[in-house]
């Protein structure tokens, strides 16, 4: 088990759930400067809530429980699917929680991808002003993005992730070893969020993931291991400089504000849209005179050795460009665009027409 740490992020990365237990009670004496290391989890909370989903709930709920040796342990088993990050589901658990009379001391762990670290998270952030949240990600996207960092939130109607909050798991325990059992569809959407991290911090680990891409479409351990380890590393680092989106952490969103326009329209998943997303942001620099060509090959290269798409279809342009305006970046009536501007770097700009934001989006569509 390896450990990242900082102000605000408890990381664990390793190859199995062995080590859960260890890493609860060492984050539990850290965050409580208690130094006293002989503790059990039993006695540092009164119960634990799993919630997880359907699919995680059939591949991975066994091994992770086994590694558990709790008293009192419930189960909460949410329908696999973007859909449930709704205020309908976020009710139903909450009344969970008052039937099973969920004390403060206890701690929710969400297992599960991105929809589940989302909503679990927003539970706990809530539920009697705040219990604590352990995040154990099941999916690629969530060991390299969503458990790590404190968003939370829900939907509703296309508005993704509009309610919400920024609540810190006290620990994020990441198991390669869990993304066996993910179909591949998942884990190539989870590798738009692995690529965003290259584009927007690291360029030598754009060509780390061209020419590896065999060994990681194989899921090789160690590979998998590697890029997680650095995307994680990479997210906790900038949420460590600014937790709250003031500043910095707006480029973990590259992608997203076009993304989250398609996501709900198209009904698409989010790793599909950040890359359709990114590639708009990309067609703009590029039509900006921002970036080079060769630049912008290089990113549908990255694409292709991933099978994401980069276009888009099946929803009104106009519409994609109103689900925009609403992103929370935005301030004082203008769009707030993360825009690459050269090799590894992006920038926030806010000053594009909206005609030539609705003229990029129209030329992303699938003809
Ligand atoms: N909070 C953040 O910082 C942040 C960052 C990125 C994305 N997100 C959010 O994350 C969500 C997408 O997450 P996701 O891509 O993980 O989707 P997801 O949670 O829907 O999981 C994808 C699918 O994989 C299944 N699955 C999960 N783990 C599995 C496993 N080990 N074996 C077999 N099946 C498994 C799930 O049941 C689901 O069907 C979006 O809602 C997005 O907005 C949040
Ligand atoms: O952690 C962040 O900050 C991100 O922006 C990570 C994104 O990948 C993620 O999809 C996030 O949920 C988007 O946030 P939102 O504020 O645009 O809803
Ligand atoms: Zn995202």
């Amino acid at each position: 088990m390896e450990k990242i740490e900082n102000k605000v992020c408890n990381i664990a990365i390793d190859r199995s759930y062995k080590f859960f237990e260890e890493a609860m009670i060492l984050a539990n004496c850290k965050s409580n400067e208690n130094t006293t290391q002989d503790k059990d989890v039993n006695s540092i909370y009164d119960s634990v809530l799993v919630i997880t989903d359907q699919n995680v709930y059939n591949h991975q709920l066994n091994k992770f429980i086994d590694k558990l040796k709790v008293k009192t342990i419930y189960e909460y088993i949410i329908p696999a699917g973007e859909d449930s990050k709704s205020l309908g589901v976020y009710e139903e658990i909450i009344n969970y929680c008052i039937r099973i009379n969920l004390s403060r001391k206890s701690v929710i762990i969400a297992l599960g991808g991105g929809v589940v670290g989302d909503l679990a998270g927003f539970v706990a952030s809530t539920y009697m002003r705040g219990v604590d949240i352990v995040q154990v990600p099941t999916t690629l996207l969530a060991q390299v993005d969503s458990s790590i960092g404190g968003k939370t939130g829900i939907s509703i109607g296309n508005f993704k992730n509009i309610v919400g909050s920024f609540y810190q798991p006290k620990l994020v325990y990441i198991n390669v070893g869990a993304l066996e059992s993910l179909p591949i569809e998942e884990f190539e959407t989870g590798m738009s969020e692995v690529i965003k991290y290259s584009l927007i911090y690291d360029y030598e680990f754009l060509d780390y993931l061209i020419e590896n891409s065999e060994d990681i479409m194989e899921r090789k351990t160690e590979s998998l291991y590697y890029i997680v380890k650095k995307c994680a590393s990479i997210k906790a680092y900038v949420v460590d400089e600014d937790e709250k989106e003031g500043g910095l952490r707006k480029i973990l969103n590259f992608g997203h504000t076009f993304g989250h326009g398609v996501e709900k329209l198209c009904k698409i998943s989010h790793g599909h849209a950040v890359s359709i997303g990114m590639n708009m942001a990309f067609r703009l620099s590029l039509q900006q005179n921002i970036i080079e060509q060769g630049y912008y090959d290089k990113f549908i290269t990255v694409c292709e050795k991933y099978n994401l798409p980069i276009e888009f279809e099946d929803a009104d342009e106009k519409e994609v460009l109103e689900i925009m305006k609403s992103d929370k970046k935005n301030s004082f009536g203008k769009i707030h665009l993360v825009l690459p501007v050269g090799q590894g770097k992006v920038e926030v700009v806010n000053n594009i027409d909206e005609e030539i934001i609705l003229d990029i989006v129209k030329r992303c569509k699938y003809a």
